[in-house]
């Protein structure tokens, strides 16, 4: 199979810039003509058109009848839609995150902050962890922790390095019925508990951020404590609101702004830039093109940057949970691939690890690889070093015999700066690839009905039923 690749063909436009990022997709395997048509197709199925009617505030969550309103979460347009309710609630968080950072709330003892630990998972900690990751300062006066898994040793091992006089909880759930979430808030609770933190002085140590009005009630703590999210935020999309509350509290309000205001700098080149030069819906147009035409089912993220490195599960949850699905909201069913499988690692590590395989393996993968053109250090020489490794995969992974059925197509993904604002724009640079392919593919990129099944078999299998027969009686059911 002889496959050209798109910067053999004279006359196109393989790179475009917007928000100090710019992306190559030079080394994607498509000709000239081939990408003329993609440009069609996207001008056919209005994709631009679909991606603006959500950030209007159409229903576009058809099987749970909602809007997608992530977008206004970073709009400080006030024609945005629920403007209003959204920069009270922002304004309400980031006074309280300032409060902690500058002392004026402290625990029930008098003791500054020192350590936050956010309860929460999947989208309630996959975000504000990658964000965390990326930006925290090597040596940080607020330490965060991300308890997640409903697993004891993560759990003890997060406890053991915190002192509860100093300790903030956030409980982070946008349902307010996750059960891993339930456990482990009520495992700190009982901590708190221990170490004679109960009533008025828990106050001082725990809030709730739910799309739940009642969720401050349920945990005994008072309306001040609680932080609200709507339902028309999709968890995978939620680092934007209240989620991000130990973003704020752990890099300053200043900083979490920074960050919102990147997203909506991406948000407006989505909106309002051509396809052509339009970053997330030509990361679409790739993406869709190897899925549909080149039968490519996995998508690799390869971050030269230590700092992007929790980015590759925020992104996978992100893709994977949106788009792996097979059937139109109609229930129709899709022919073909529709979304690919993400993982990936930071670059240079698995350059030691899985390149192997990419180079020379039986598999078909996209891939994107990433760097900063600022280091985040002062060491040169290992900037240096980085960058050329960086460089040099981007084209030892296309080079293979051209003979083989087994190749990669790779896009680049340069920031000028990993900045809280580029991070912003990255971060919603992906949320856009991954609605406007759903767009492409006809998916509603909003619900996640399969994780829901796992989350009612559970509950059902700790109480004592057969998952085997459980899922039998909902299949009769159907
Ligand atoms: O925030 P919560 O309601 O606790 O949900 C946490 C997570 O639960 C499920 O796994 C959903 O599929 C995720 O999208 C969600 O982020």
């Amino acid at each position: 199979m002889l496959l050209p690749f798109l910067r053999d063909s004279a006359g196109v436009n393989t790179s475009a810039t917007a928000c100090g990022i710019r992306l190559d997709i030079s080394r994607q395997r498509l000709s000239a003509d081939d990408f003329k048509r993609l440009l069609e197709l996207a001008e056919s199925k209005g994709l631009l058109d679909a991606f603006k009617r959500m950030v209007q505030g159409e229903v576009v969550n058809a099987s749970e009848g909602r809007a997608a309103l992530h977008t206004s979460l970073r709009s400080w347009n006030p024609r945005a839609p629920h403007y209003e309710e959204v920069a009270r609630e922002r304004e309400r968080m980031l006074n309280f995150a300032t409060m902690v950072r500058d002392g004026r709330w402290r625990g029930c003892r008098g003791d500054r902050i020192t350590d936050v630990i956010n309860i929460g998972i999947g989208g309630s900690e996959m975000g504000p962890h990658a964000v965390w990751h990326a930006l925290h300062p090597a040596k940080a006066d607020i330490h965060l922790h991300f308890l997640s898994s409903v697993d004891g040793v993560l759990l003890e091992r997060i406890l053991a390095q915190c002192n509860p006089r100093s300790t903030l909880v956030v409980v982070s759930s946008k349902s307010f019925t996750t059960r891993e979430t339930q456990v482990n808030s009520a495992a700190v609770d009982q901590w708190l508990l221990d170490n004679g933190i109960v009533g008025a002085d828990r106050a001082k140590h725990m809030v709730v951020v739910s799309a739940n009005p009642h969720a401050a009630d349920v945990m005994c703590l008072p309306a001040q404590n609680f932080f609200h999210l709507w339902d028309w935020v999709g968890g995978r999309f939620s680092v934007w609101s209240a989620i991000g509350l130990p973003l704020a509290i752990g890099l300053g309000a200043e900083t979490f702004r920074e960050f919102l205001q990147g997203a909506n700098e991406m948000d407006r080149h989505a909106f309002n830039t051509p396809v052509e030069e339009n970053l997330p819906a030509l990361l679409a147009l790739m993406a869709y093109w190897n899925a549909t035409r080149l039968e490519i089912t996995s998508h690799c993220m390869l971050p030269y940057d230590e700092r992007l490195r929790v980015t590759v599960p925020w992104l996978q949850q992100l893709e994977m949970e949106s788009l792996g699905k097979t059937v139109t909201p109609e229930g129709e069913r899709i022919p073909g691939h529709t979304g690919l499988s993400v993982w990936g690692s930071n670059g240079n590590e698995a350059q030691h690890s899985f390149y192997q395989w990419l180079r020379e393996g039986t598999g078909r993968t996209s891939i994107d690889i990433v760097w900063s053109e600022m280091p985040g250090h002062r060491y040169a020489e290992h900037y240096r070093v980085l960058l050329a490794n960086a460089r040099a995969q981007a084209e030892a992974l296309v080079m293979r015999d051209p003979a083989s059925p087994y190749f990669n197509a790779v896009s680049t993904i340069v920031f000028d700066a990993v900045t809280p604002r580029r991070l912003g724009a990255f971060m919603a640079m992906y949320e856009h690839k991954t609605t406007m392919l759903g767009s492409l593919f006809g998916i509603n990129p909003f619900d996640q009905p399969g994780v829901e099944l796992g989350k009612r078999l559970s509950k059902r299998a700790e109480a004592g039923g057969d998952p085997a027969r459980i899922l039998r009686e909902e299949a009769d059911r159907q």
